[in-house]
Parts: C-alpha cells; structure tokens; sequence
C-alpha cells in the first residue's frame, strides 16, 4: 500500500506515540481482574519489539471496554492489561494511571531508548467528574492535540479501532507531522483487501454478538455484497420481535426495529434468521433452559441458537466459498450456551479444510470464541478487528486507515 509504515520512520530516540487496540476479554481471578484472552496484545507484539529495538521510546495507549459513568472506571483500568503486555514482552512496562497530565508528561519524559510505558484506558476522558462528555468517543480537537503534543511520530497499529474516528486514533494524526501503520494494521489490510476485491461466491456473512446498533447498520450493507447474510446471537432478537415473535427478556434494541423490518422486506430469502433458541429464566449458566422454538415466553431469555438454527445455518454454509463471520451465536463464556457457537466453528473448518473456502473470523470475543474452541488455527485468517472488519469488508473508509499517511 502507499501509506508510511513503521519501518519507513526514524525511530532512534524518538518519543514514539503508539495506537494500539488492547480492548480484550477481562475475567476475575481470585478476586483480581486479569486478561483472559490476550490475542489482540500478541498481535501487536511485532510493531512494539520492532520499535523499542529500533530506540524508540514507545508510549502505548489503548480504550479498554466502554465508559458511561465513573463507576465504569476501575474495573476497566490499563493496569491488568499493562502486566499482561510486560509479562509477554519479557520487559518492564511502566503503567501510569492518568491520560493527561504533569505525572504523564514526566513518565514520559523519563523514559529511555528501548523503553516502553502504556497510560490509562483512553476512554477515561469520555467521563469527567460524574459527566458522560466523551472527549475520546467525540475526537475532541483539543485531546487529540495534547496527546499528539506528547511523541515525535505516531504509530497505528489499531486495527480492531479503525472504523472510529476517535481522539486517540485520527484526532492524534490531524496533530502529528508522520503517522505510520503498523505491521498489524499492514497485515490486516492486505488479508481483508485480498477477500473484499474479488470475494470468491458463495459468500456468506454471519453477524452475532452483543452490539446491536453498531452492527445492524452495517448488515444492511453486507446485504449488498453477499449472498446470504446469517444473523444469530443476540442481534437476532431486534429481527425477531420485527417480525412479531415474542422475545421475553432477550437482548433487544426497539429503536432498532424499524430497520430490521425494512431490511427484512429487502432482503428476502438472503436473510437468514434463527428458527428457534435455547432460552433460559436467567443470565446463568446453570438457569433453568428450555429449547423455543415459537419465540421466547415471559420471564426467559435467549442465549443461544437452538438445534434447528443450527442445522440451517450449517445447510447455509455447507457450500460457501468466502465466510465472513463476527459476533458469537451465543453466550458461549457460559457452557451451557456455548454449543450453537461450537458447532458454526466446527462448519467453518470443515468448509475451509473440504470446500477451500476463505473463513474470515473477526472481533475480540468471536475471537476468543474460537480459540476456545481449539479450531482457530484451522481458519484462513483471524482478524483482531469485529466491527473494523465487516465495515473494511462493506467497502467503507476506515477513519483510522484515511488518517494514515501517504509515503
Ligand atoms: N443471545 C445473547 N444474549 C446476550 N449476549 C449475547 C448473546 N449472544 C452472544 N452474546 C454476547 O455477545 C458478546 C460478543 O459480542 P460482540 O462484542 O458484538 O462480538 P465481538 O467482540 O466478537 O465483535 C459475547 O460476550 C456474548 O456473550
Ligand atoms: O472490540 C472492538 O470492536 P469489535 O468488538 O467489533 O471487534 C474494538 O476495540 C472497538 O471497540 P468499540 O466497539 O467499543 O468502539
């Protein structure tokens, strides 16, 4: 591609302003908050080793989940994250606890050649005293500046963020003189570029998950570009109760449901939608279950795709060529509602290994999903973007990858 990549900039003492995407699963652990899937801070690794082993002074920074209120705050802390990336390096990793301010600027300062420190969760700034203002999420012109103000160079490796234009990603590059991918942002580009040019048919989109208004949108898009889009997990909800099933207490976004009426007019038989669920009288693994198949009833909820999804989804696939897939079928941290995720991983390999199809999962939870399920290293490509991917595969612009510069 034509745009400056890490290995094109002076790096040799330089304060180096590095955006990556650490936004990973977190689980409790005798009663500590630690990563419990540590994928996306591997596939960051090679741009940080090549930059502290060029000299570079590597300022790290990253958002971690999603901050509406201070009470969001610490459990959504840099710090378990900073451990995880030192314990992975084989190097110190200074934490500093703040995104802006005297104590930053002079760990900064301090630091030196080879040298790496990562500040808090940049989406701290979308909270300020007990007020959601979303400096970060809103790319305030005056944060991007102060964050640029801190480095020499800017270097972006967030891929799983490119679809935001965000202070920390295209506010940061509107201020800095050079900004420059990294080889994970390369390495993505040049996968998903390969797949959206020429997608071998058929292809086959399969959107799940939790993120209902993010990723209603951008089915309306894949509509377009595939043959068959599968949607399951918990977006299947705003669909289902479109179509007038009942969904108990099920994921839902109402504000949702006028497009998903629309999109189920448009898109005919290209929309595929659960035929039934496992529902269950609360969000535990151990509820009481039992399998719906005419909607959900009061009191329950659905957490999973039930056996007769399954089949159809797995007909749906049998002989696809191209699978784009993000979002999990279900909620598959709990075993009990893990099963309909399993067995589209399972299809997945068995079109890429039978069929020689390109399988392309994305997004930070499917990802742990399949590597859960142990079959990870059996798909053509894992992205560490969900959202970054399916909007990259759209066809769309990607803020983060405009704001890169031209070589
Ligand atoms: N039916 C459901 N109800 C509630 N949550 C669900 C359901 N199905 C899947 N999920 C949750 O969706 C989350 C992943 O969604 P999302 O963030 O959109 O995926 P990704 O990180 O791969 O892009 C998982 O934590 C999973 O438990
Ligand atoms: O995890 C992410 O997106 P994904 O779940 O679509 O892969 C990215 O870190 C972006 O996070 P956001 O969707 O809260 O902006």
């Amino acid at each position: 591609m034509a745009k400056l990549t890490v290995e094109d900039l002076e790096l040799k003492g330089k304060k180096v302003l590095m955006r990556v995407d650490f936004n990973v699963p977190l689980k409790e652990e005798n009663g500590e908050v630690v990563v419990s899937n540590d994928n996306r801070i591997v596939a960051a690794l090679p741009t940080i080793k090549y930059v502290l082993s060029q000299g570079g002074r590597a300022v790290l920074f990253s958002h971690l989940g999603r901050i509406k209120s201070e009470d969001d705050k610490p459990g959504l802390s840099m710090r378990p994250v900073a451990q995880k990336l030192a314990d992975l390096l084989g190097q110190a990793v200074t934490f500093v606890p703040a995104t802006e301010g005297v104590e930053l600027e002079n760990a900064i300062d301090a630091l030196e050649d080879g040298q790496v420190l990562i500040f808090e969760n940049t989406r701290y700034e979308d909270v300020k005293d007990g007020v959601e203002v979303k400096r970060e999420s809103k790319n305030d012109p005056e944060l991007g500046k102060y964050w640029a103000s801190l480095g020499d160079v800017f270097v972006n490796d967030a891929f799983g963020t490119a679809h935001r234009a965000h202070a920390s990603n295209a506010g940061i590059a509107a201020n800095i003189a050079q900004t420059a991918a990294g080889f994970l942002m390369e390495k993505e580009i040049k996968f998903l570029g390969g797949a959206v040019e020429a997608p071998e048919r058929p292809f086959v989109a399969i959107i799940g998950g939790a993120k209902v208004s993010d990723k209603i949108t951008i089915i309306e898009n894949l509509l377009k570009k595939a043959d068959k889009v599968i949607v399951g997990g918990g977006m299947a909800f705003t669909f289902d109760a479109a179509n007038g099933k009942a969904i108990g207490n099920s994921l839902f976004e109402e504000d949702k449901v006028e497009l998903a009426k629309q999109l189920i007019a448009e898109a005919g038989d290209k929309l595929v939608l659960p035929v039934d669920a496992i529902a269950a009288a609360a969000f535990n693994n151990d509820a009481d279950t039992y399998i719906a198949e005419d909607g959900v009833k009061d009191g329950y909820m659905g957490l999973d795709i039930g056996p007769k999804s399954v089949e159809l989804f797995k007909s749906v696939l049998a002989d696809a060529k191209t699978v784009v897939w993000n979002g999990p079928m279900g909620v598959f941290e709990m075993p009990n509602f893990a099963k309909g995720t399993l067995a589209i991983g399972e299809e997945l390999v068995k079109v890429t290994e039978e069929n020689g199809a390109t399988t392309i999962v994305g997004g930070g939870d499917s990802t742990a999903a399949v590597q859960q399920l142990g079959v990870a290293d059996r798909l053509s490509h894992i992205s560490t973007g969900g959202g970054a991917s399916l909007e990259y595969l759209e066809g769309k612009t990607l803020p983060g990858i405009a704001s890169i510069s031209e070589k």
